[in-house]
C-alpha cells in the first residue's frame, strides 16, 4: 500500500470515532477497497490475537470471527478497538455461511494444537475432518476467496482443501495457501541473532513444507550476508525446523505457538490483501500448488497479485547442504500430501 494511502487511512481511522459515515466517505474517495476477512477458529489461541491484529489492519473493512463457541465475546471485545473494520462474531455451524459470505480472504486456524511428544501429523485425525468441513462451506459461500490455511498438519490440510474445492468445481490453485510465514519469521529471528545484523533488515526464504525436516530455510540466500560457519548453518537450520517443538515443549502441555503464529498469520494475510489491492512486488513464502519440484505442493517464494498467486518463483541457487536437505525432505512431504488427498477422496 502506498505511503500516501496509508497516511490517509490512518487519519481516516483517527477521525472515525466521531463519524462512521465520514469514514466510509473518506475511504470511497481515497479508493481503499472494501475487504472482508473471515477467521475460522477465531476464539482459539491463535484466533484471538489474530483477530486483534486483523482489526488493526487498515486494509480490512469487515472482520468476521467464526468458531464453534466463544466468538460473541471475542467479537464484542475486539470490536471496541477504534479502527476501520466492522467486527461480527458468528458461532456454530448454522452461522458459518453468513460468516463466509462476501469474504475476500479466509484464514483458518481451526483445530487442535500439539502437546509435547506429538508430531504435527498426530493432529491429522481430528484436524483433517475440521478442515474438510470448513472448506466445503468455503466452496459454497465464498468460492472466490483466498484461503490461508494455518491448521496442522499444513502439509496435508492444504491438499485436503484442494481436493474439496476440486470436487465442488471451485478449485483455483492461485487462491489456496498453506501459511508457512512462521518458519520465515523464526529463520529471520534466529539468523539475526547469530549473524549479529538488525533483524528488521533480514530476509531468509524457507522452502519445502511445514513440519520437521520438510522445513528448509535457505540461509545461503539470507541477507544481509554474514560469514557463518557450516556448523552454525546446520544449527540454525535445525532450530528453524524444530521451532514449533521448542514452543510446544516450553508451553508444557498448554498448546503450541499462538502469539508468534498470530503475528505471522497477520503478516501473510496483509500480503494477500495488498496483492488483491494491486500493490506491486508483494512476495512471501507459502505452501502452494507448485511445479518447482516434482511434488504437487511445495513452499517457496510466491508473488501475490489481484487473483492470488501471480507466480511461483524459482528456488534460486542452493548450497550443497540445502540440496541434500531438499532431497531428504521429499519422501516425507510426498507422503503427507498423498495422505491428505486420500483422506479427502475416501471420506
Ligand atoms: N501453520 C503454522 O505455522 C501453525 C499452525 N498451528 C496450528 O493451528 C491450529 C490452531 O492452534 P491453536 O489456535 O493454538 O488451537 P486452539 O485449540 O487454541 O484453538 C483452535 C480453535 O479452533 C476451534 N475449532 C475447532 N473445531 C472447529 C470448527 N469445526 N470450526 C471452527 N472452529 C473450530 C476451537 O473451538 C478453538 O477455538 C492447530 O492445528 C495448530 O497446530 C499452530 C501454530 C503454527
Ligand atoms: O509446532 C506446532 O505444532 C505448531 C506449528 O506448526 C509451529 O509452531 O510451527
Amino acid at each position: 500500500m502506498k505511503a500516501s494511502i496509508l497516511r490517509s487511512v490512518r487519519s481516516a481511522v483517527s477521525r472515525s470515532s466521531s463519524s462512521n459515515r465520514l469514514l466510509t466517505r473518506t475511504f470511497a474517495t481515497e479508493s481503499v477497497p472494501e475487504r472482508k476477512v473471515a477467521v475460522l477458529g477465531a476464539a482459539g489461541g491463535i484466533g484471538q490475537p489474530l483477530a486483534l491484529l486483523m482489526k488493526l489492519n487498515p486494509l480490512v473493512s469487515k472482520l468476521a470471527l467464526y468458531d464453534i463457541a466463544g466468538t460473541p465475546g471475542v467479537a464484542a471485545d475486539v470490536g471496541h478497538v477504534n479502527t476501520r473494520s466492522e467486527v461480527t462474531g458468528y458461532v456454530g455451524e448454522e452461522q458459518l455461511g453468513k460468516a463466509l459470505e462476501g469474504s475476500d480472504v479466509v484464514i483458518i486456524p481451526a483445530g487442535v494444537p500439539r502437546k509435547p511428544g506429538m508430531t504435527r501429523d498426530d493432529l491429522f485425525n481430528i484436524n483433517a475432518g475440521i478442515v474438510k468441513s470448513l472448506c466445503t462451506a468455503i466452496a459454497k459461500y465464498c468460492p472466490n476467496a483466498l484461503v490461508n490455511m494455518i491448521s496442522n498438519p499444513v502439509n496435508s490440510t492444504v491438499p485436503i482443501a484442494a481436493e474439496v474445492f476440486k470436487k465442488a468445481n471451485t478449485y483455483d490453485e492461485k487462491k489456496l495457501f498453506g501459511v508457512t510465514t512462521l518458519d520465515v519469521v523464526r529463520a529471520k529471528t534466529f539468523y539475526a541473532g547469530k549473524a549479529n545484523v538488525p533483524v528488521a533488515e533480514v530476509n531468509v526464504p524457507v522452502i519445502g513444507g511445514h513440519a520437521g525436516i520438510t522445513i528448509l530455510p535457505l540461509f545461503s540466500q539470507a541477507t544481509p550476508k554474514a560469514n557463518l560457519t557450516d556448523d552454525t548453518i546446520v544449527a540454525l537450520t535445525k532450530r528453524t525446523q524444530d521451532g514449533g517443538t521448542e514452543v510446544v515443549e516450553a508451553k508444557a502441555g498448554k498448546g503450541s505457538a499462538t502469539l508468534s503464529m498470530a503475528y505471522a498469520g497477520a503478516l501473510f494475510a496483509d500480503a494477500c490483501l495488498k496483492g488483491l489491492n494491486g500493490v506491486p512486488d508483494v512476495v512471501e513464502c507459502s505452501f502452494v500448488q507448485s511445479t518447482v519440484t516434482e511434488l504437487p505442493f511445495f513452499a517457496s517464494k510466491v508473488k501475490l497479485g489481484k487473483n492470488g498467486v501471480e507466480s511461483v518463483l524459482d528456488l534460486g541457487p542452493l548450497s550443497d547442504f540445502e540440496k541434500e536437505g531438499l532431497e531428504k525432505l521429499k519422501p516425507e512431504l510426498k507422503a503427507s500430501i498423498e495422505k491428505g488427498i486420500q483422506f479427502a477422496n475416501a471420506n
